[in-house]
């Protein structure tokens, strides 16, 4: 039996049947963000992997000083300022609030995995360690109004389609993948849970 018989198509047909198979697998790609909001996103990330960079260094400064690593009274005064910045930026309050809360969160776990190891290394203080008050804060309080800037681009685009997913796929390319990538998880969860798929 020839090909022609058992695959009865006319030619013109396979036009006809590429366009809609091309058609088909448009609708099938997961819809992805503008471009605006994808470096909205972008640059939320390149500052949170700023932020976890500091770290290291308020660790080392409380290792040598023996200072704990839990600063409640530090985080109550950052969050009563992030709640009136937030106010001003139009930013939701608690989301703002949740989402340092994950940022103290993500750099007390890096600086407890450093401790421990250093603990482990039996390793003594730091020659030359950052001076936390005068060298280390200043750079998070700085932080701290770029990334309410941030969260109101964040909040703006939340509904839009993708968002989510294209923030978690970047994440994994912008920010730093220490301790296997636990900090960063913890670092974008409320914001994960702020955007749509
Ligand atoms: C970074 C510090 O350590 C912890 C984390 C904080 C933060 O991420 O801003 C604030 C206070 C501390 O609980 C610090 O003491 O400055």
């Amino acid at each position: 039996m020839s090909l022609r018989k058992t695959l009865p198509i006319h030619p013109g047909r396979w036009l006809a049947i590429a366009l809609a198979l091309l058609l088909a697998g448009c609708q099938m790609q997961p819809p992805e963000p503008p471009d605006e909001d994808k470096a909205a996103i972008d640059r939320m990330l390149g500052l949170l992997d700023e932020r976890l960079d500091v770290a290291p260094l308020v660790a080392q400064s409380k290792w040598n000083s023996g200072a704990p690593i839990e600063a409640p009274e530090r985080e109550a005064q950052i969050l009563d300022q992030v709640a009136e910045d937030a106010e001003a930026a139009g930013v939701d309050e608690d989301f703002a609030r949740r989402f340092f809360e994950k940022q103290f969160e993500a750099s007390k776990q890096i600086q407890r995995r450093l401790h421990h190891q250093w603990l482990q290394e039996g390793r003594s203080t730091f020659a030359d360690p950052p001076d936390l008050a005068e060298e280390v804060r200043p750079v998070l309080d700085r932080l701290t109004p770029q990334l309410i800037d941030s969260l109101a681009d964040i909040q703006r685009i939340a509904a839009v389609e993708g968002s989510g997913r294209y923030l978690e796929r970047r994440a994994a390319e912008l920010v730093q993948d220490d301790f296997d990538g636990e900090p960063r998880n913890v670092s974008i969860q409320p914001l994960l849970e702020r955007l749509a798929r």
